[in-house]
């Protein structure tokens, strides 16, 4: 007889939530990683449809772009790099970064810092869940939004706010987790600052903690990356850079846990990130992968690389020529699997629209493949109302009635 859990209830390894329900009327229930990953069968709501199962495919040749020559100024570099980008940006949207000035030391702290906080007990991290709607907090498997094809994984978010002020992280932690935590708190803000700040490894972590603080450093890797995708566009350095200078972004700290049934589950279902660009730093763990030309490919963590990918926040500002492709993370039996994501987003009721100079062919104009929008509309979208996957950029275009003739909208 088939001893699979039918439900998430009422194990040992789920409780209930102030005996609530979510706000989609299922039984608020949460998983705990230290009993489910023992556990030789995984509940029904984890399993996903056999089309959708995992297996392993080969390697993805994404561009590896060294950021050296283009953060030293170097001409030469600058253009082979933004070529390469372009080339990647125009078929799959993604591309690695090396030699991008976030220290090793620094990432590596990072995921540690991450660690900590999903090694404290279940009900400890439970103070700190995210609220419907909210962007900020602790997940386990979604189990709150969702009834079916849960992901295998626990996240842990935050807002990140360019102008460089984070205490709100702190706030955040020990509002929740009591005053005893705000050591954590500084840890977790100190994450946010970390992933994108360019650090000196003679400097200690206090004197980085706090240059991040004061020099308002953290948002220079995005920027950077920024003004490479304006060049490969041909639409100068500061374009996007401009355009992306206070915006809102996310932090979040992603476990997967190890899973009896791998071949059942995926740690994040398939989907392309609504956001603009995504930083992701993977642990050593391969777990990432790509949908490229009609298949599933493998994009395994190189040491010291950051992984970079289009969302369709910019594939809207570029009117669909850079793509927002995509792509799923897989778990496996022995090893848990960590990464770091950093969303970045334009100021949330910056309004999203192609320029001009996008809108023109080689037979004249071309017309508009998307609405104008607010990241605030696409970001409430994805959070109330749809479940982000491959299409999200087109449901959010339909639902919201944006779908008046678009090539017939105003241009910046
Ligand atoms: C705005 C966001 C929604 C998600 C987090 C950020 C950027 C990526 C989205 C997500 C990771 C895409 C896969 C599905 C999702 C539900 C997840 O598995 O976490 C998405 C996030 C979310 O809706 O919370
Ligand atoms: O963990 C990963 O490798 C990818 C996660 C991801 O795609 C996401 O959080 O949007
Ligand atoms: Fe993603």
């Amino acid at each position: 007889m088939d001893s699979r859990p039918t439900s998430l209830l009422p194990s040992p390894a789920t409780l209930d939530l102030d005996k609530g329900k979510s706000h989609c009327g299922n039984s608020v229930v949460v998983f705990d990683p230290s009993v489910l990953q023992k556990q030789p069968k995984i509940p029904e709501a984890f399993i996903w449809p056999r089309c959708e199962r995992p297996h392993q495919p080969e390697e993805l040749e994404v561009p590896v772009v060294d950021l050296k020559g283009f953060l030293e100024g170097d001409a030469a570099s600058t253009s082979r790099t933004a070529a390469a980008i372009r080339g990647a940006c125009a078929s799959h949207g993604f591309f690695q970064v090396m030699n991008h000035k976030v220290d090793a030391a620094a990432l590596h702290d990072a995921l540690r810092v991450a660690e900590e906080f999903f090694e404290l007990p279940l009900s400890t991290k439970l103070r700190a869940r995210r609220r419907p709607g909210s962007t900020w907090g602790y997940v386990g498997a979604h189990a709150d939004r969702f009834a079916s094809m849960l992901p295998w994984k626990e996240t842990l978010s935050f807002a990140y706010d360019y102008s460089g002020n984070r205490d709100g992280v702190v706030d955040y932690i020990t509002s929740k987790l009591g005053e005893e935590f705000q050591p954590m708190g500084y840890h977790a803000r100190y994450l946010t600052a970390l992933l994108i700040v360019s650090t000196e490894s003679c400097m200690t972590t206090c004197d980085r903690v706090e240059t991040c603080m004061q020099e308002g450093a953290p948002k220079e890797l995005s920027l950077s990356i920024m003004e490479l995708l304006g060049i490969s566009l041909g639409m100068g350095r500061d374009y996007y850079r401009d355009f992306f200078e206070d915006g809102s972004s996310i932090m979040r700290c992603n476990n997967y846990p190890p899973c009896q049934e791998p071949d059942l589950t995926l740690g994040t279902g398939p989907h392309s990130d609504p956001t603009a660009l995504t930083i992701l730093h993977q642990d050593q763990v391969a777990g990432l992968q790509v949908f490229a030309e009609g298949k599933w490919w493998s994009v395994s963590p190189i040491a010291g690389a950051l992984v970079i990918n289009i969302g369709d926040t910019f594939m809207a500002l570029t009117n669909g020529r850079y793509k927002s492709c995509l792509h799923r993370a897989v778990v496996n039996r022995d090893r848990r699997r960590r990464s770091l994501a950093f969303f970045v987003c334009p100021q949330a009721d910056k309004v999203v629209r192609p320029a001009k100079e996008l809108l023109v062919g080689r037979d004249g104009g071309v017309p508009r493949k998307y609405p104008d929008f607010t990241w605030a509309e696409l970001l409430e979208f994805t959070q109330s109302h749809y479940r982000t996957d491959a299409s999200t950029l087109q449901n959010f275009t339909h639902r919201t009635g944006m779908n008046k003739d678009a090539s017939q909208m105003e241009v910046s």
